[in-house]
């Protein structure tokens, strides 16, 4: 076990209303156990789909209809299902660096994956241009991982881009949308979609728990029609007592009650942490990606490189990953200062200056 962790792939259990969720799971059984003795319709139960349709609406200016929310057990899933409906011999693209899990799951799937630059606004639209793909997959609330928040001008210049030609389609992946802290809050790339060309796909994992394992994707009619007609014959992969649990959970207002308070403490805990950053590493970091969600980068100026200060991270047991597992392409990193990924998703307050000195020991003492 860890001593500390500045993992981004962990939320902390602990701070959970796990005595809530348990009422609103007897709530649910209470009123809707009959409806667990038959497999449910494939894109999961209506009522939490309402429920997402309406949370979604309100906080991200998403309008749908729960007629097109599919559920999932994982994003990972909803990205398998993605590349079965999806034509053929459409190309996707995704970030780089980019999150390495749907890379290898749109891999998997038997189709090219061209990884597309993200410069400081996002993907690039030139490249994505040039490089023939005709889906693009986008995390523009908190890039994973470089933490950029994609600008309106960016979101309009990709929209522009599947405006051009039939078939191309966004996947909006609204990763980490639930926690901003600086800034104001920018719409869904979905919001600003005139021609109904964006998948927009959200993920319980952070705002609740990855256990969970509950996704949901919003498609467009036209790519509706084509799921039921390919994939309807697929069931439902998440859990009907979850899904019904989280209907009751989301109703009856504790959703919304624990963002707010996660809200808060992350807040709390990513300015103690900077300020502790700063304090113990001086000008010897930079850091970037900060304004959302619960991880940012942070550059470290040391002589030692990445791998060994992952490597005396490991052996101190503090949990620490570097830039390696978003690097899609054949091509290693040009070297240049490490780069950490620092989560803080796990970290308590009280041990915000033991685990900052450890992270210090790693990157500089022998
Ligand atoms: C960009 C992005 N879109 C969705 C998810 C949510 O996926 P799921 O829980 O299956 O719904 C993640 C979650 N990624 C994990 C970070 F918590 C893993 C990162 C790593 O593998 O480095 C993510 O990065």
């Amino acid at each position: 076990a860890y001593l500390f962790s500045f993992s981004h792939m962990n939320a902390d259990a602990s701070l959970f209303p796990f005595r809530a969720w348990q009422h609103c799971e007897q709530q649910a059984l209470r009123h809707y156990a009959a409806s667990l003795d038959n497999l449910e319709h494939p894109q999961g139960q209506w009522l939490l789909r309402e429920e997402i349709a309406r949370t979604i609406g309100r906080t991200r200016g998403v309008r749908c209809r729960p007629e097109q929310i599919v559920l999932g057990a994982s994003t990972q899933w909803l990205f398998d299902l993605l590349a079965m409906i999806c034509d053929k011999h459409a190309l996707f693209a995704v970030e780089h660096p980019g999150y390495q899990r749907i890379y290898q799951q749109l891999h998997a799937s038997g189709r090219p994956v061209l990884p597309i630059t993200v410069d400081y606004k996002g993907m690039s639209p030139q490249e994505l241009e040039e490089s023939g793909a005709s889906i693009a997959v986008v995390t523009p609330s908190h890039q994973m991982p470089t933490g950029l928040i994609m600008p309106v001008s960016r979101r309009i210049q990709l929209l522009n881009w599947s405006y051009k030609e039939e078939g191309r389609y966004i996947v909006e992946d609204d990763y980490d949308a639930e926690f901003k802290y600086e800034g104001d809050p920018i719409p869904a790339l979905h919001s600003l979609d005139d021609l109904k060309r964006v998948i927009y796909v959200g993920t319980f994992s952070k705002s609740l728990l990855p256990g969970l394992r509950l996704s949901y994707m919003v498609l467009p009619p036209a790519l509706l029609a084509v799921y039921k007609h390919h994939a309807s014959h697929l069931m439902q992969t998440s859990s009907s007592l979850i899904q019904l649990a989280l209907y009751v959970f989301i109703k009856s207002g504790e959703y919304q009650k624990h963002i707010k308070r996660m809200s808060k403490h992350y807040k709390t805990i990513r300015a103690e942490l900077i300020e502790a950053l700063h304090d113990k590493f001086g000008s010897s970091i930079s850091i970037t990606g900060e304004k959302a969600g619960l991880h940012f980068l942070m550059e470290i100026n040391t002589p030692r490189p990445t791998g060994a200060i992952l490597e005396k991270a490991k052996e101190h047991r503090l949990e620490l990953y570097g830039m390696d597992r978003f690097w899609l392409k054949e091509t290693t990193p040009a070297e240049g200062r490490p780069v950490i990924i620092i989560g803080f998703a796990r970290l308590r307050s009280q041990d915000i200056a033991s685990a900052v000195s450890l992270l210090h020991h790693c990157c500089f003492d022998k």
